[in-house]
């Protein structure tokens, strides 16, 4: 069967990775989460001094941004690919609130997008492949043959990312949480360079009263449309 491309957008924490993850382990697929590839950069600037208070050394970050290597490898654990940043295990550190609350301004940035963008673009050149982010189908994959667009309501979002944090000992208030998606959202819509929107051709998913299994099934009978043609 002809192997397509598989964008899933939408805002902070709805369910797009774990929808990816799923229907890309149950079709065959590559599976890539541009927002880790973000997290990434963000970490290396967080380690590496590129932050001064909230203000981020720009042209040291474009200096530097050629000596960051992100990688994935499958966790038979999870199911689910670790990020790996210039060879070292980064898939904890990247996803705690600490990243989460500096990602944003990083990702805004015209040059770290561009070079993010090449390296997605790579990953995804022979098909075959689903990835969830902001920008997937509206920059990265315009022409995917299947785009999908989630939403829910932010404190539903921010109760997952809670209950996700609780459930990996990362403790973080639902209130920072909840700040945290809305402002991500908001930098994430109002940003320059490739803001966060729906394409025109998207399927819109409003998941806020959907369990896994629901949106899992729905996702796959949109696939199955897709390729049935
Ligand atoms: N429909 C759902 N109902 C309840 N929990 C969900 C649902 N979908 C996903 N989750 C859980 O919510 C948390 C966040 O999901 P996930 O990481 O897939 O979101 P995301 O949209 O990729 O987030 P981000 O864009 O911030 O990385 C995870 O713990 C996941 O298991
Ligand atoms: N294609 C993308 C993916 C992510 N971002 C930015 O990274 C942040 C973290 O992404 P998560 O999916 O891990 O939440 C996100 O808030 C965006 O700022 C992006 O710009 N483009």
């Amino acid at each position: 069967m002809k192997k397509i491309t598989i964008a899933i957008d939408g805002f902070s924490s709805c369910g797009k990775s774990t929808m990816a993850k799923d229907l890309a382990h149950e079709i065959g697929y590559i599976y890539i989460d541009s927002g880790a590839m973000y997290r990434a950069v963000t970490l290396y600037s967080i380690e590496n001094g590129i932050f001064q208070g909230n203000e981020i050394d720009t042209e040291r970050l474009r200096k530097e941004i050629g000596n960051i290597h992100i990688s994935f490898q499958l966790n038979p654990e999870t199911g689910r690919p670790d990020t790996y940043l210039n060879g070292v295990n980064v898939e904890d550190k990247i996803r705690g609130i600490v990243v989460s609350s500096r990602v944003s301004p990083i990702a805004a940035l015209g040059f770290v997008r561009e070079a993010m963008v090449a390296q997605q673009q790579a990953m995804g050149n022979a098909k075959g492949i689903v990835m969830d982010g902001r920008d997937i189908g509206t920059t990265v994959f315009p022409d995917a043959e299947l785009k999908i667009f989630v939403t829910a309501t932010p404190e539903i979002r921010a109760q997952r990312r809670f209950d996700e944090l609780k459930a990996k000992g990362q403790e973080a208030s639902f209130d920072e949480i909840l700040e945290n998606v809305k402002q991500r959202d908001y930098i994430d819509q109002n940003r320059e360079v490739s803001p966060l929107r729906k394409a025109d051709d998207a399927f819109l998913l409003d998941n806020t009263n959907m369990t896994i299994p629901q949106q899992k099934e729905w996702l796959q009978e949109q696939f199955n449309k897709t390729v049935k043609g």
